[in-house]
């Protein structure tokens, strides 16, 4: 079974609780998730693997460690995963974006398919599929899945906030996938909301609410 991550960072943690706060406002909000989205693109990212290679610097020949193995792509679930993106390049500026379109029917709560464009060379990447929220899972997952039917084989997942159910969703539905979260909240409302939560993370990025 892949790995879970709780993020424990205090920067991590202590910008998480200001994105809660209802009246953190729309600019705000998206500077934060999009610093969140680097700081734990900088812990997810530890166990990449290194190779040593020899260089001239000014001075001399010298070993230096470069990163190895596959070539990384990020793919936010839209629309509020775009709000990740920049946090994501900035620590991988090389990384191919793709995107996938997710909405949750508020009815259902069932995941509808409306997009999805990837690199071309997506399926042997390294991707980082990202969403702030992970609630009842099933946008995620099926995100996951999406890929999984083109090819992928190398996934990691992010989000910011997750419920237990959709947590334990996406590891009995993907358990080849390491997970990371930025904070692991208490449970679901009957509206499939993430209690606390901090609302809809989608309508607080682009404030649409
Ligand atoms: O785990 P789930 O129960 O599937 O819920 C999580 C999904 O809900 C939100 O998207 P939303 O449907 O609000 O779309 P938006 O990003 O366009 O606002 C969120 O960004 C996730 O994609
Ligand atoms: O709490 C939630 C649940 C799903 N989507 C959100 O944006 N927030
Ligand atoms: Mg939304």
């Amino acid at each position: 079974m892949a790995k879970t991550m709780i993020m424990d960072h205090p920067m991590i943690q202590h910008k998480i609780g200001v994105i809660r706060r209802k009246e953190t406002g729309t600019k705000d909000f998206r500077i934060l998730v999009s610093e969140i989205a680097m700081l734990m693109c900088y812990e997810a990212t530890r166990d990449l693997e290194l190779s040593e290679i020899e260089i001239d610097t000014p001075i001399c020949k010298a070993k230096v460690k470069e990163l190895k193995g596959k070539k990384l792509a990020v793919v936010p679930i839209l629309r509020a995963g775009l709000g990740m993106v920049d946090g994501m390049l900035t620590m991988i500026p090389a990384a191919k974006v793709g995107h996938i379109g997710l909405y949750r029917d508020p009815e259902t709560l069932k995941p509808v398919e409306y997009y999805c464009k990837l690199p071309e060379d997506c399926a042997s990447r390294e991707v980082f599929v990202v969403d702030p929220m992970l609630a009842t899972g099933g946008s995620s997952i099926a995100a996951i899945q999406m890929l999984k039917d083109k090819g992928v084989k190398n996934i990691r997942f992010m989000c910011i906030i997750a419920a237990p159910e959709g947590l334990k969703a996406m590891q009995e539905a993907h358990p080849d996938v390491d997970i990371y979260v930025g904070a692991l909240d208490e449970k679901l409302n009957e509206h499939g909301y993430i209690v606390p939560g901090l609302g809809d993370a989608g309508d607080r990025i682009f404030g649409t609410k």
